[in-house]
């Protein structure tokens, strides 16, 4: 049957439905589940929990550009687990019924390497991801950014804002290239009927970061247990709102499970200056630690904070995980990678 889609009232025909194989009666996974950006840090805590459940089968793609397989070693030879080095930029021909796309380098430091790499990622990864959804009928969940908000003229940020963003600055490969992939996931939806879900991620943290990652916890973390002085970029006032991963992986799932396309904003509300980070950190791991100021890098977005309320009515999701409950559970994961022991 024709179905209606969206605004363009586009009539098209309906996904095909997944492989009969879901369906026998003696196939005991019901769900393959792609991963692409699995062996990152959040890809990998998506994975640890969508493993848990028997019926899951999980693939996962990786070029391993920010990721490890470290982060996967624990399913590695698991028989409802496979993992493939893959480039998403490349068209991928596999049999699933949900795909999660999260390959995209996230830390700044990275995105800003190879900025037409990033581009070509967020467009043509995501493009590619969208066909294969197209094609095997799989319902796709695109891990958006706060960042398609850019430097935010209205604070806190709702989704129906659309954002200021700087369409040639040093950022745009990875702000411009998500709000790419966010039309190419409507476009398929209206186009073609594909199930989409977007989430649109606020600053996330936790055990696996990679350590020289860049990003201001864990670079702070780090510093803290070196002994070496807390970075805080200036002015130091610019805010951020940070989610702890296991928050951020339960949001995910619920988005994925639920009947709302999204976007919508997953991430804590509770709002930190750098420097108050800085202070939380020194508190909570090295009192003794210096804090300096350094120069910042260019079209750094001045304040960020979600406006949860859709994910609280939409998904039932709201973070459990407190910024100072959070801290001291990613300092053990990286005193022990670090090999350097607590002082009690
Ligand atoms: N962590 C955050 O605070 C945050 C905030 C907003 C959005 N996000 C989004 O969530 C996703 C995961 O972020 P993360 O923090 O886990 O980052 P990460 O860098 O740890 O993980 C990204 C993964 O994608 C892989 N990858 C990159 N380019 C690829 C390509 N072309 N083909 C295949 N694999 C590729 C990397 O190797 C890595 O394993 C990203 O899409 C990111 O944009 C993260
Ligand atoms: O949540 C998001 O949507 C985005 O957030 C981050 O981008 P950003 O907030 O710039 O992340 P950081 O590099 O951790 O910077 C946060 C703030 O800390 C500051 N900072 C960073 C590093 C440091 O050593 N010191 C420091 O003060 C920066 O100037 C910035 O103001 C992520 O890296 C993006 O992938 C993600 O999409």
């Amino acid at each position: 049957m024709a179905k209606e889609a969206g605004a363009n009232n586009v009539s098209v025909k309906p996904p095909p439905e997944p492989s009969p194989l879901r369906k026998a009666k003696f196939f005991k996974a019901k769900m393959r589940i792609l991963v692409t950006g699995g062996a990152g840090f959040i890809g990998s805590h998506l994975v640890d929990k969508l493993m848990e459940n028997d019926e899951n089968e999980v693939i996962v793609v990786d070029n391993y550009f920010t990721g490890s397989k470290d982060n996967l070693k624990q399913w590695i030879g698991h028989p409802r687990f496979e993992l493939m080095r893959r480039d998403v930029t490349q068209p991928l021909l596999v049999e699933v019924d949900q795909i999660y796309h999260l390959a995209c380098p996230a830390s700044p430091i990275f995105y800003k390497y190879n900025p037409v790499k990033t581009l070509k990622t967020n467009v043509i990864g995501t493009l590619n991801m969208l066909g294969l959804a197209k094609r095997v009928g799989a319902r796709i969940l695109l891990t958006s950014t706060s960042e398609v908000y850019g430097d935010p003229l209205v604070h806190p940020q709702e989704e129906s804002y659309w954002g200021n963003v700087n369409p040639i600055g040093v950022r745009s490969c990875y702000d411009e290239g998500k709000r790419v992939a966010e039309t190419l996931m409507f476009d398929y939806h209206r186009q073609h009927g594909v199930e989409i879900r977007i989430a649109r991620i606020f600053n996330t943290y936790g055990p696996r970061m990679n350590i020289d990652d860049g990003r201001v916890v864990s670079n702070f973390i780090a510093q803290a247990i070196r002994d070496e002085p807390l970075t805080v970029q200036l002015p130091g006032t610019q805010t951020r709102s940070f989610c702890y991963v296991s928050d951020m992986v339960d949001g995910l799932i619920r988005l994925m499970e639920g009947d709302d396309t999204g976007p919508i904003n997953i991430g804590n509300p509770g709002e930190f200056t750098m420097l108050e980070l800085a202070e939380a950190v020194k508190e909570l791991i090295n009192p003794e630690v210096q804090i300096i100021t350094v120069e910042n890098t260019p079209d750094d977005p001045r304040q960020r904070k979600p406006v949860i309320t859709k994910a609280k009515e939409s998904l039932g999701w709201e973070p459990k995980v407190k910024l100072r409950e959070g801290i001291p559970l990613m300092e053990a994961d990286f005193r022990q990678r670090l090999g350097i022991p607590g002082k009690n």
